[in-house]
């Protein structure tokens, strides 16, 4: 399940020397920060400032954080020729991805400027690099590469002649003979030229031989260039005018004009900030809004990476790395997916030759074009209006990637708004424009504690890395807290799907939007948010009357935690009491997801666990207010809950282990113990199927723990389909096993009944039952069952509701299950 929200990924493995001043600090200066207010920080700021800078332990961190000869990715000539000798052995052993990877890391530490035998070090590096790729058979990575080592030195030969063979080998073969033409021009020795010359001939004809259908010129070198990603830009829709007026709060109504590419929402949806009752402010339909409508699009304020995937995916755009990863020309800490990335991150185009070359006059026309194209491809990248998020970072220096990325990200929305407003204005009067909201005072004096540590360790660093006239004082220690206050309430985290054929996510990056902060949370959202790169997107996932609360989720939902788990995570991690329609009332998944089944035959009523049982009765003893997004009672809850709706105010008659339609008793000590008997054999089989051990006596045994399962626990007990937290439950995981055996009629029955359960729990258009429904249909694929075709359709319905038209880009095997679905209709 997707978690939208994040707060700061603190991880004990990536403790800095910063966070263990936390045990030294005094304390009188604890106590004065563990009963701090927003009002005391300037007071609690200054006594840390005071303390911190007679610290010897505090001075040697910094040092070490800031001083360049300690940075992690010292730029040295020598160690990037070490790493190039080493990679140029395992090249020569055969050793490819060895050596790729050693060339990587050369590029990293490789002065922008060193020379090494009348060569460019990076030129050469890059060159390498391609011809590994070429050997891997990554062809565009090579030619990327190519592009990069002509960006920098444009006379390179051996340059020209590869990208010349990797264009062949990819059948574009009007740049390839263009190439070889530049190559042969610029080769010196007259015996290269003429094996140059041979091989132009067989590529001319070869060309020739495939002129009318393959030559592709214009849109192979399109293809080719430095920013074409790995992954399609997915920008067929835009924000008009959030970017220019919602900065921070100082424009309060949103609208959000969703401009058609043609196949996209071509309607325009209005949405405001509006104060609420009980969550401060939030974001409300201003008129009524369609199920399945996008309704916000929006590029962050700032972003960062998270510290575990620094080395896996791009520092800009978050996408996972090629093979060809550009690091930063200056300072080789972040890693980007091409040097556009790098660009817009950083500013600098090192490496980029803003002259051309001294072109050989006497070129044709078409020859010095195809130069210009591949040598002065990035030079325009950069634009003066864009906000260059790392560039205060980039000095050789390593705090930017010690630092938790949340500190990292405060020091990014600092500069970010110091710049916007006129270079190096108040910055203390700045930081106090950022209106987003916080809960400072809610924090654990940790947090606090850490937080003003940190904030005083950015002072010093941004004195260093950006501007020595920083203020340094208790005013801007309190706002640098606040900041960070608002970031841990505000922060979304960006991610990411493991795999193309994996339903699991991963949080590669937190960032801040002005508008999409103002969602608020609730455990049964009615919009969902996912991200394009950095671009956030908002659908509607169900109507939305005008006027009407639009609320995402900020991980919990109802269906897949309990009504008291979803509680205790929020208020631990954002620190609020949750106020969504899905915890103020009583719904059906939040009576069954764990409940027992009444001992009485025929009787289909619940039997409440003990913590459900206190929830039930807290929620009749304290009614909500109603809020005008509160939808009518289902049904199925009077069905199953029986009397518990004819009681008025009074909740003595809800006890753990009496049902509540008939009343009933069941001994829940000894259900309990029934069904923790059961759990070895499903983990066991858990185990085997994941590990593709499977052997038939664990099958057995789990289709024996089932039944208990089901003559114990209510028929819609979460338990019976899915295991908390994992989409594969016990129903799921035998179907799965089916499926290893073959045996795929079994493996469709029990996968049908895990939707069908799931299907209470969460309702038939969630987006677990659109993941569900795909396992389901490969199931069908294999027995090649036709009606894997409707499952699909009804899949791919969901997965538009929940992601419109990028569902195809997110979910690619979607597609590829249709094709194989239609081949079985034909
Ligand atoms: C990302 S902000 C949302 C905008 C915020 N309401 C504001 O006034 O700026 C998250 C904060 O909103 C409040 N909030 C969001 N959802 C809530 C909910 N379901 N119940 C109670 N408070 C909520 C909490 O204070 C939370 O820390």
């Amino acid at each position: 399940m997707e978690k939208a929200f994040d707060q700061l990924p603190y991880k004990v493995a990536h403790k800095t020397s910063l966070d263990m001043l936390l045990f030294m600090v005094p304390p009188a200066l604890q106590g004065q920060i563990k009963d701090s207010t927003e009002d005391d920080l300037v007071s609690t700021g200054s006594a840390m400032l005071a303390f911190l800078r007679r610290l010897p332990e505090f001075k040697h961190s910094i040092k070490n954080f800031i001083d360049p000869e300690r940075a992690f990715y010292k730029k040295n000539k020598k160690s990037a020729l070490d790493l190039k000798k080493s990679g140029n052995d395992c090249f020569s052993r055969g050793a490819y991805p060895k050596a790729l990877s050693l060339y990587s890391q050369a590029l990293r530490v490789a002065p922008s400027s060193a020379e090494d035998g009348g060569k460019n070090v990076v030129a050469m590096l890059y060159l390498n690099r391609a011809v590994v790729l070429y050997n891997m058979g990554l062809l565009v990575e090579c030619v990327r590469d190519c592009n990069r080592a002509l960006a920098i030195s444009p006379t390179y030969v051996k340059a020209w002649y590869r990208r010349a063979k990797a264009n062949a080998s990819l059948e574009n073969y009007g740049d390839a003979v263009r190439d070889l033409q530049v190559a042969m021009i610029m080769e010196q020795s007259l015996d290269e030229k003429r094996k140059i010359e041979n091989e132009l001939k067989s590529l001319s004809q070869q060309q020739k031989d495939t002129r009318s259908s393959l030559d592709r010129p214009d849109e192979n070198n399109m293809a080719m260039q430095d920013h074409s990603s790995h992954e399609a830009e997915p920008m067929s829709c835009q924000t008009d005018s959030l970017s220019a007026k919602t900065i921070f709060g100082i424009d309060q109504q949103f609208e959000t004009w969703i401009r058609s590419s043609g196949t996209d929402e071509p309607h325009q949806i209005k949405i405001e900030c509006v104060s609420t009752p009980n969550k401060g402010k939030g974001m409300a339909a201003v008129s009524e809004i369609p199920k399945a409508s996008l309704i916000h699009t929006e590029e962050p304020y700032a972003a960062i990476i998270l510290k575990e995937y620094r080395e896996t995916h791009c520092h800009f755009c978050f996408n996972e790395l090629p093979a060809d990863m550009v690091p930063c020309s200056c300072c080789g800490g972040p890693l980007y997916c091409s040097q556009q990335c790098q660009i817009q991150a950083g500013g600098q185009a090192t490496g980029i030759n803003s002259n051309s070359c001294a072109i050989d006059e006497t070129l044709s026309d078409e020859l010095k074009k195809h130069i210009a194209d591949i040598t002065l491809a990035n030079a325009s990248a950069s634009d003066i209006h864009h906000f260059f998020e790392h560039r205060h970072e980039c000095h050789g220096v390593h705090w930017p990637a010690v630092f938790p990325p949340d500190v990292v990200l405060a020091g990014r929305i600092l500069v970010k708004s110091t710049e916007k407003k006129g270079h190096h204005s108040n910055v203390s009067k700045l930081i106090g424009t950022v209106g987003l909201s916080h809960n400072y005072e809610e924090l654990p004096l940790e947090r606090k504690l850490e937080f003003h540590i940190y904030s005083v360790a950015m002072i010093y660093c941004l004195q260093n890395s950006y501007w020595s006239e920083f203020p340094n004082n208790g005013e801007i220690v309190a706002k640098f807290v606040t900041l960070l206050s608002m970031i841990s309430t505000n922060s979304m985290a960006i991610v990411r799907m493991t795999s193309p054929e994996s339903v699991e996510q991963v949080k590669v990056g937190q960032a801040i939007y002005s508008a999409g902060s103002l969602f608020n949370h609730s455990c049964q959202p009615n919009i969902h948010a996912y991200f394009l790169s950095r671009t956030l997107y908002v659908r509607s996932t169900e109507y939305v009357a005008a006027g009407c609360p639009l609320e995402m989720s900020y991980g919990p939902q109802v269906g897949e935690w309990l009504w008291v788990s979803r509680i205790e995570f929020l208020k631990d991690k954002y620190a609020f009491v949750c106020r969504c329609r899905g915890c103020a009332e009583i719904n059906l998944p939040d009576l069954v997801l764990s409940a027992f089944r009444c001992v009485k035959p025929n009787c289909f009523g619940v039997v409440l666990a003990k913590g459900t049982a206190f929830y039930t009765k807290f929620i009749i003893d304290h009614p909500p207010s109603s809020e005008p997004h509160m939808q009518p009672k289902d049904e199925e809850i009077h069905k199953v809950a029986g009397h518990l709706f004819e009681l008025t105010g009074c909740s003595d008659q809800i006890k753990p282990g009496s049902c509540l339609r008939c009343g009933s008793g069941l001994d829940l000590d000894t259900s309990y113990a029934t069904i923790e008997e059961t759990g070895p054999w499903s983990k066991r089989l858990e185990y085997e199927v994941f590990h593709k051990e499977l052997e038939t006596d664990t099958l057995s045994d789990a289709l024996r723990a089932l039944d208990v399962l089901r003559s114990t626990l209510h028929p819609y007990n979460k338990a019976i389909a899915q295991v908390r937290f994992r989409l594969q439950g016990l129903e799921d995981t035998i179907a799965h096993a089916f499926s290893m055996f073959g045996e795929f009629e079994l493996a469709l029955e029990h996968c049908k009944a895990s939707i069908e359960i799931l299907e209470k729990l969460y309702g038939p258009d969630h987006i677990a039952i659109g993941h569900e429904l795909l396992k389901l249909a490969s199931i069908q694929l294999a027995m090649g069952d036709p009606s894997a075709v409707e499952i699909l359709d009804r899949a791919e319905a969901i997965f538009s509701l929940y992601y419109g038209c990028h569902a195809n880009t997110i979910f690619p095997h979607l597609q590829c299950h249709k094709i194989q679905a239609r081949e079985l209709v034909q």
